[in-house]
């Protein structure tokens, strides 16, 4: 049974983790972008804010009055200097108890225009799809990425504690869109 905040009509694919699911919140949009071409992936290394020193998809914050695919079209332009055709791969949530939810839109892109360029966001750096720094990235990325290459469409959740800078996930769900 999928979590609060996820649709019903969902297949579990990852589940973990243990205790109730934290209560609702406001929700902050955000979008992730992954370029994935033959069997390569290009990440980006964050230099700053949330998530920094860890590997992720470009993305960022949805402005006001701004679409979730021109937002993230943004982001990608703003943070490796390409522009690309997206197809939508999932939705996360992610929670963390007295912040609002972050409501996450990840996108695929499979060909790309313009020059990979380093921004005083991202380092970008192609890896092989064998070899994804699993390690160096968000906890939960090693559940669903799977679903973004094999391109499963994809929603899940987790829910983190927050000790300062440092995140623990406490519970996770993740399911296939039952239509993919
Ligand atoms: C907690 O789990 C997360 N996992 C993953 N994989 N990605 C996450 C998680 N939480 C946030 N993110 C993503 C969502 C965005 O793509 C970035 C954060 O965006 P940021 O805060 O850097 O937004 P910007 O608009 O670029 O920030 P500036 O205002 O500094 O430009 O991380």
């Amino acid at each position: 049974m999928p979590p609060p905040g996820l649709p019903d009509d969902l297949q579990e694919f990852k589940a973990g983790g243990s205790g109730e699911w934290f209560p609702a919140a406001e929700i902050r949009y955000y979008t992730n972008v992954f370029l994935v071409q033959d069997d390569k992936l290009l990440l980006g290394y964050k230099k700053r804010g949330l998530g920094i020193h860890k590997y992720n998809g470009f993305g960022g914050k949805v402005e006001p009055k701004e679409s979730t695919m021109d937002a993230a079209l943004r982001e990608l332009q703003e943070e490796a200097g390409i522009t690309a055709p997206l197809i939508h791969a999932g939705t996360l949530l992610f929670v963390v108890p007295g912040e609002k939810w972050a409501h996450i839109d990840i996108f695929r892109a499979e060909e790309y225009t313009g020059t990979i360029t380093e921004s005083d966001e991202m380092r970008p750096e192609w890896f092989d799809t064998n070899n994804i720094p699993f390690d160096n990235m968000w906890e939960e990325d090693r559940y669903w990425l799977p679903l973004l290459l094999s391109k499963q469409h994809f929603s899940g959740r987790a829910d983190f504690e927050r000790e300062g800078e440092k995140y623990s996930p406490k519970k996770w769900w993740i399911g296939i869109d039952s239509t993919t």
